[in-house]
């Protein structure tokens, strides 16, 4: 059975978030978990030449790419049957269409430990997709974030509240690529020219 007629049948359908959506979901919820997805690992190996950058200079976002040995930390929220398809319609145009995203089915784990595993929908931009940028060191990934910015904002802004999340909410969980990137650009801005308004 496809996870959407699950959802129907449900009444609710989840979805996970890595990447912006942990902080700027911009879709109707009636609940949130964070916890982590097992089998992938987040990297910034997606372009974006939208959201945070351009044609010219195209930002970086995140993305997951299989590991068996990896799980990757977000929130999962619970859209329930009364805008289930508003905020579909949202993200096919926020995440597929204008950020070249696939959708796929994970289970996602909670952290409350008495809460169990659910399925949930993830959006993955995948290798084969035409502004996917791939691999690089976290001081040239840092070095492009710093340079870019498009429709909503600045790429830094996406990089700096991603570890925010991570750090007051997933404290315990060290990802080493996010803020080893987070380190490279600080570097760049020795003297702390780059914060987080509120
Ligand atoms: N699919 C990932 C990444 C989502 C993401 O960052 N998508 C970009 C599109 S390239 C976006 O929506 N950006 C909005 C923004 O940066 O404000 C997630 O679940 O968070």
């Amino acid at each position: 059975m496809k996870l959407i007629d699950m959802a129907h049948e449900k009444n609710s359908l989840w979805i996970f978030g890595y990447g912006s959506l942990v902080w700027k979901p911009d879709f109707a919820y009636k609940r949130r978990k964070v916890g982590y997805i097992k089998g992938y690992k987040r990297r910034f190996w997606h372009g974006d030449d939208f959201h945070r950058g351009d044609k010219e200079k195209p930002g970086r976002v995140a993305t997951l790419v299989e590991d068996e040995e990896a799980c990757t930390w977000g929130v999962a929220y619970e859209v329930p049957e009364s805008h289930m398809e508003e905020s579909l319609q949202y993200l096919n145009v926020r995440e597929v269409m204008m950020g070249g995203y696939i959708t796929e089915i994970v289970e996602f784990v909670p952290k409350e430990k008495s809460h169990t595993p659910l399925l949930a929908l993830v959006y993955i931009a995948t290798s084969d997709n035409p502004i996917y940028l791939g691999p690089a060191s976290d001081v040239e990934i840092a070095a492009q974030i710093s340079i870019s910015s498009g429709k909503t904002g600045h790429n830094i802004e996406y990089l700096l509240r991603l570890a925010e999340f991570m750090r007051l909410c997933c404290p315990e969980v060290e990802d080493e690529h996010l803020f080893s990137i987070e380190a490279a650009l600080l570097k760049i801005f020795p003297h702390g020219e780059i914060t987080l308004s509120a």
